[in-house]
């Protein structure tokens, strides 16, 4: 029996893990059981079950995951979708056209101000002026209260965002037409090749675009890219939780006339109030309203 190593998740496909080593070398791995609790990210102890078959790529089983700094993940009323582990930043991709949604990019934000990872929103395709021009303004209310915006074309320049990448875990989300792949090939050359390289260490090439990957970009910095997410359940968080999630309600909270108060129709409402003195962002409020009523 070979003792356990330690090694990282860097590419998840179905039940099929690729984890790195901590000596450099890679190697392909199941889990124990059936319920794949294991995401890309995920710090795991491992042990070698021997070489790889013609039928069966695995070489190990995952025997541990060792606990997370975070996790980022979505879920509705039946599932969970984990989506990264041990990350400290999240970067949300969102572009000038087509045109993103905002409550995607809001529930993004609930879901990392849950587990304490900094956020960036990467406003894509600003060669293209006048949609940029509109994205920019959507973007204002976040820029107002705090949030990072960074522009760039990821056809021309990705050189401002290396910078805000370094020393970071970093999960790139978002919207499918957003121009991660883009983003991605621009800041990792390479990745084309290592996704190549994955797909025929696991599962013969199947899946490629469909599940999440890690690069590492130094020895302090890593990015993890996932596949494009259309949805992102919160039924995992609670109507305070989601609250908390909309930062700028902080100094209002608890001033309702209703201890109860869901900031709809209440007479008395402090954050209603602070919309219409110009306080809080009328658009912030009717998503805050979106997602606590949507039950998830
Ligand atoms: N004008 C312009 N187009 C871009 C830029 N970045 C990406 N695109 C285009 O936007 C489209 C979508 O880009 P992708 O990189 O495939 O987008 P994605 O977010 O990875 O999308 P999925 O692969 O569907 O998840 C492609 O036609 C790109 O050429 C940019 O900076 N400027
Ligand atoms: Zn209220």
């Amino acid at each position: 029996m070979s003792a356990s190593v330690h090694g990282q998740v860097i590419a998840a496909f179905g039940r099929q893990y690729l984890t790195r080593l901590e000596d450099g070398s890679e190697l392909a791995c199941l889990t124990r059981g059936k319920k794949s609790e294991v995401v890309c990210g995920d710090v795991v102890e491992v042990k070698r079950t021997g070489e790889a078959s013609a039928e069966n790529g695995a070489q190990g089983v995952i025997e541990r995951i060792t606990p997370r700094r975070s996790l980022l993940y979505r879920s509705d009323a039946f599932r969970e979708k984990l989506i990264a582990a041990n990350v400290t930043q999240i970067v949300v991709v969102v572009a000038a056209e087509p045109s993103f949604s905002d409550e995607l990019l809001a529930r993004c934000l609930v879901a990392a101000h849950d587990q304490q990872i900094e956020v960036l929103i990467v406003l894509n395709k600003c060669d293209l002026a006048e949609p940029a021009a509109q994205a920019r303004a959507r973007l204002e209310p976040y820029r107002a209260i705090g949030y990072r915006v960074l522009e760039l074309s990821a056809k021309q320049d990705v050189s401002t965002l290396r910078p805000l990448l370094q020393g970071h875990s970093s999960v790139l989300v978002g919207q499918s037409g957003m121009g991660k792949s883009t983003l991605i090939n621009a800041l990792l050359p390479e990745a084309q090749a290592a996704t190549r390289e994955i797909s025929s260490a696991l599962d013969s090439g199947k899946h490629t675009t469909t599940h999440a990957r890690l690069y590492r970009l130094d020895d302090e910095s890593s990015l993890i890219d996932c596949p494009g997410v259309q949805a992102f359940g919160l039924h995992h968080l609670s109507f305070g939780g989601i609250e908390e999630g909309f930062v700028e309600f902080a100094p209002y909270r608890g001033q309702c006339r209703f201890h109860d108060c869901h900031h709809l129709h209440e007479p008395g409402c402090a954050i209603r109030n602070a919309v219409e003195a110009g306080k809080i962002d009328a658009r912030r409020l009717e998503l805050f309203q979106q997602i606590s009523q949507a039950g998830c």
